[in-house]
């Protein structure tokens, strides 16, 4: 008989503290029965790896959330990366590889790097700061350079946090409390977001005009072009705000990690990557099954709404050696905590380097970083993120 779990992914109090439900999620068998929402979730590393790399079996079109487009309406039209398969996918994301490729971000490197300087000697006045880093550096140093990086006009910024904040939440039940408390303001937030999509809201120069230029040269339809900048305006916000939280929080809490990157600063790039293999801010997203498939000893049948969950893999003591430590010296690579395969993050290299930008600003005038109170958490039904995060900073 199949392993059953009568666990709730979205209940708040597993989403303020999801390690325990992760664990007997992965304990259970490498496929758990959730009756709560009549679905699945893989949990272990193996299978969550699988299940990411074959996109045939496992697909994104009936959406991401548990929401099954197949039956019912999203909320929103669907996006043209992350909730299509091949080949609709495709010409999508070739496009935005490119506009986000590793070659289109050494132009703003350098940029990058001057502003997060310029932000931490705004911050850091005297010699010790005791400051909250999610407002004034996690969020801060994003929305400082994304926005520009995209070539979004100036006003109505403030509506990008809470536009991510909800569309991570809409990935969740309909009914469930976050997402109602989001349902109100939404319309205004979408509103904006998608005029912000517009060819003509947009600057000559950045992410947004590439992408329109993309369309232009005939590599996307003029049609899906705003559709494309919708993605960015969605998953490359609030992500890196709370990848950046995850960062700061695992090095002011993990004893000598900050003095061991003062050493050793080549190491930032590692301590980025392992703070989102062991946070995972993106938790888990769903894929709806297109034929029976074998996962572990049981078949999967198809037409089935599956959990694949990023943070519980990236924790998966069968995969990492002391898997709940943040440890700067291990090498994180193959961590899910970006995803894997076809859909694999698009947007990693930008989130590398907001992090690295901003690591490497602090790490040359911050000779200690340090909780300042408790941290406080921020729920959402996708991403797991602070709310506050008190830090002293000696200089
Ligand atoms: C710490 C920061 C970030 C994390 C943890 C993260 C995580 C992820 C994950 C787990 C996926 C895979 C989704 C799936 O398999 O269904 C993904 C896909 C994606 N991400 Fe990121 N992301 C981050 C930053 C960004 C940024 C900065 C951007 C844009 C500039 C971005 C744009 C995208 C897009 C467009 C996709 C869909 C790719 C596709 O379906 O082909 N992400 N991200
Ligand atoms: O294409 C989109 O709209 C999109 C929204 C959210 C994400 C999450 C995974 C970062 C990715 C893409």
């Amino acid at each position: 008989v199949l392993p059953t779990l009568d666990l709730d992914p979205f209940d708040p109090e597993v989403l303020r503290d999801p390690l325990p439900a992760q664990a007997a999620l992965r304990d259970a068998g490498p496929l758990v029965r959730l009756p709560r929402y009549g679905t699945w979730a893989i949990a272990r590393y193996a299978e969550v790896h699988a299940a990411l790399s074959d996109w045939q079996s496992f697909e994104s079109s009936a959406g991401v959330g548990l929401t099954n487009f197949r039956t019912e309406t999203p909320w929103r039209p669907p996006s043209l990366l992350l909730e299509a398969d091949p080949p609709h996918h495709d010409a999508p994301r070739t496009v935005l590889a490119k506009v986000l490729g590793p070659r289109a971000l050494r132009r703003l490197r350098a940029d990058w790097l001057a502003d997060a300087e310029a932000l931490v000697a705004d911050v850091l006045g005297r010699r010790t700061v005791e400051l909250d880093a999610v407002p004034a550096l996690a969020a801060a140093f994003p929305l400082r350079v994304f926005p520009d990086a995209v070539g979004l006009a100036r006003e109505g910024r403030e509506h990008l946090l809470p536009y991510g904040d909800h569309a991570f939440n809409a990935f969740g039940p309909t009914d469930n409390p976050l997402v109602l408390a989001g349902n109100a303001s939404m319309p205004e937030h979408a509103g904006w977001v998608a005029d912000q999509c517009e060819r003509e809201n947009l600057a000559a120069v950045g992410f947004g005009a590439d992408i329109w230029a993309a369309a232009d040269r005939g590599e996307l339809t003029h049609a899906q072009a705003p559709l494309v900048v919708r993605s960015l305006l969605t998953a490359g916000v609030d992500t890196t705000v709370h990848g950046i939280g995850a960062v700061l929080h695992a090095l002011a809490v993990t004893p000598g990690a900050w003095q061991l990157l003062r050493e050793r600063p080549e190491l930032v790039r590692v301590a980025f990557d392992e703070a989102v293999r062991w946070e995972s801010p993106v938790q888990a997203f769903f894929r709806t099954t297109v034929r029976d498939v074998p996962v572990g000893d049981a078949v999967l049948p198809a037409g089935e709404k599956v959990l694949v969950f990023f943070a519980a893999a990236n924790r998966d003591p069968r995969r990492w050696a002391d898997p709940d430590a943040f440890d700067l010296t291990r090498d994180p690579s193959g961590h899910v905590g970006f995803g894997m395969g076809i859909h694999q993050c698009v947007g990693q290299h930008v989130a590398r380097l907001e992090a690295e930008s901003l690591l490497t600003a602090l790490l040359a005038r911050v000779t200690s970083l340090e909780l300042a109170g408790d941290p406080v958490r921020h729920l959402n039904n996708t991403l797991r993120s602070w709310e506050s995060l008190p830090l002293r900073l000696t200089c």
